[in-house]
């Protein structure tokens, strides 16, 4: 049984069975609860319900081996974690080039649900073990020619991604080791740091428009909360692709370092983040992305039903088909 949080009382709802969102730890799906205004600190992220690990000790169940409890290995991500630091990897490993399946976008929530679910776990570092590619973005073969149930389940898949990292308690950072269009950005905007690699070969950005499909309100949302509006608004109209030094100077990206000292660097960051109070961290963070993290939530089905009708139109399947076929007429 979680423990209940600190304001939980006779003034929530709820009260006196605990909702989900009144328990500590409780790793049921985000819904909007009512008893959220009373139960919980104004702020306090909607999302990751995980209580502050600061402190606090490995909560492992008794006679579990050790190295389950510090690593665990999947298809498409490998997962590495370190209980002395309280850091884990999660490493990208779906060739060619990592691009946002159905079935990566599941793993990756799993993944970063055990890591939240596991008090040991304070921050996460999101890198690529594919050379050159940090993440394709989402995989326009599952937006082409499916039914109207896979684009909805895909969809909630795409949402349910963002929404756990955008609304995680624990420290984010992007260890940008390659490419990174569209979605493949979209993680990294959604982290609390992005370092990339130095190689003006590699590049970042949201760059829809060159699909000719629009990136959703709150992939938008996402890159002004980086970048600010203008910046924003040039960069999603032209679906700009930035090369490594120009993201640095947008503001996409925190910081360039050579390939060698990305994890390097990526620990050290990571070090300063986690010499904080988590509980004054997390509060802080909900506060800045509490709306943003809101306005899906409370938009999820309409967004869906968007995302549908937009991605079965006959001229967007065709941008979609023609886009790929340049990609595939490139890569042979
Ligand atoms: C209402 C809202 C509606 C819609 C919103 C949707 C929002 C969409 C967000 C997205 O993320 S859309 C995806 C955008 N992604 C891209 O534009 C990237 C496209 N890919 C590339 O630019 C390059 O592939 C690369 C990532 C830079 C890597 O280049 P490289 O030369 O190393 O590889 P190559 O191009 O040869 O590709 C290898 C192989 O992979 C296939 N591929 C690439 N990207 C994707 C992808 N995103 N989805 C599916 N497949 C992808 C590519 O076709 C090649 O396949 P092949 O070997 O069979 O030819």
């Amino acid at each position: 049984m979680f423990p209940v949080s600190p304001n939980y009382g006779s003034g929530c709802p709820c009260f006196p069975t605990p909702c989900a969102q009144a328990v500590l730890g409780s790793t049921s799906t985000p819904v909007p609860c009512p008893a959220l205004p009373a139960c919980v600190p104004p702020g306090v992220l909607p999302l990751s319900r995980r209580p502050p690990a600061w402190g606090r000790a490995a909560r492992q169940p008794p006679g579990l081996p050790l190295a389950l409890a510090r690593a665990f290995s999947n298809n498409k991500i490998l997962v590495e974690l370190d209980e002395s630091s309280g850091v884990a990897t999660m490493k990208f490993k779906s060739p060619p080039v990592n691009s946002l399946s159905l079935d990566f976008l599941t793993e990756f929530c799993i993944s970063l649900e055990k890591l939240e679910n596991n008090r040991a776990c304070r921050g996460v570092i999101l890198t690529s073990a594919i050379p050159k590619i940090f993440s394709s973005g989402l995989d326009i073969t599952e937006m082409c020619g499916k039914s109207t149930e896979h684009y909805a389940e895909f969809w909630r898949a795409v949402q349910e991604m963002w929404l756990r990292v955008y609304g995680c308690n624990m420290v984010m950072i992007a260890a940008v080791n390659g490419s990174s269009p569209a979605g493949g950005c979209l993680i990294a905007l959604s982290c609390d740091y992005r370092i990339m690699v130095d190689n003006p070969k590699f590049s970042i950005g949201l760059n829809e428009t060159q699909l000719g499909i629009v990136a959703p309100f709150w992939f938008k949302d996402t890159f002004v909360n980086v970048v600010g509006q203008r910046i924003a608004e040039r960069s999603l109209q032209l679906g700009a692709l930035h090369p490594a030094p120009e993201a640095l100077k947008l503001g996409v990206v925190d910081e360039l370092v050579p390939e060698e000292k990305l994890q390097e660097r990526a620990a050290a960051v990571m070090a300063q983040w986690l010499a904080l109070p988590d509980h004054a961290r997390q509060i802080t963070k909900s506060m800045m992305r509490k709306t943003v993290l809101d306005r899906l939530i409370s938009h999820r089905e309409e967004d869906i039903q968007h995302f549908i009708s937009f991605t079965s139109k006959e001229s967007i399947q065709k941008s979609l088909r023609m886009y790929m076929e340049m990609l595939r007429k490139k890569s042979g």
